[in-house]
């Protein structure tokens, strides 16, 4: 397996939950972010956090806050790039803070899907849906990604198609692994699954 640099990315504006910081809302007693780093930890080397302002506010978490290094919450591909650039390693994962269900298989089966295809990156996809914030980045593309960025581009996908990127595809029953909480009702949902629906905590 290759090591992977993980990066939880909690560098959005959270417009659909009212503002804030989503992955420090309670999901089952506890933040979800705390549910995200039992999911993603375990599978990579090493792990951060991307956020931007003051990084006080997640010291309990215990992980690296890299902000975004470009301005004005230009998009995921922000903390995608921050992501990379930051890496230790030549593989990063990135995850959204929102995504509390994440598959533990999450970052092998994205390698093998990469392997297979033969394609630089490879991202996640439940229900015929691609994922793109959920996905496996080589560190070699920052610079890359850096110039798209810079000259506009803020759809991940499209960057993503250009370069060539495989797609590992996950079951949507019992529960969809990549549901995320992006408003109050879908947290609520959330809740539900994990209370009695038996997606374990
Ligand atoms: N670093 C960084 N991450 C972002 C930015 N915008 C969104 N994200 C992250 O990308 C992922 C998907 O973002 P969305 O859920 O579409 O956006 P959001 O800002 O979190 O929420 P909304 O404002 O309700 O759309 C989340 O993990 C966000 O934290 C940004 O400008 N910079």
């Amino acid at each position: 397996m290759h090591e992977t640099y993980g990066v939880i990315l909690a560098g959005g504006l959270a417009r659909r939950m009212g503002g804030g910081d989503k992955p420090l809302r309670t999901l089952a007693g506890k933040p979800m972010l705390d549910h995200v780093i039992a999911r993603i930890g375990p599978q990579c080397a090493t792990l951060a956090l991307n956020a931007n302002g003051d990084p006080a506010r997640f010291a309990a978490h215990g992980l690296p806050v890299l902000p975004d290094t470009l301005p004005d919450h230009p998009g995921p591909l922000a903390g995608i790039l921050a992501a990379m650039e930051a890496s230790p390693l030549p593989w990063v994962v990135t995850v959204p803070g929102d995504s509390p269900f994440l598959p533990e298989d999450l970052v092998a089966r994205l390698h093998a899907a990469r392997e297979a295809a033969g394609t630089p990156m490879a991202c996640a996809a439940s229900g015929g849906y691609a994922h793109p914030p959920i996905a496996l980045w080589p560190r070699e593309l920052a610079a890359a990604l850096r110039q798209a960025v810079t000259e506009g581009e803020r759809k991940i996908d499209r960057w993503t198609a250009r370069h060539g990127v495989a797609h590992a595809e996950w079951p949507t029953t019992p529960f969809d692994p990549f549901f995320n909480a992006n408003t109050p009702e879908e947290l609520a949902e959330a809740e539900r699954l994990l209370l009695n629906r038996g997606v374990s905590p």
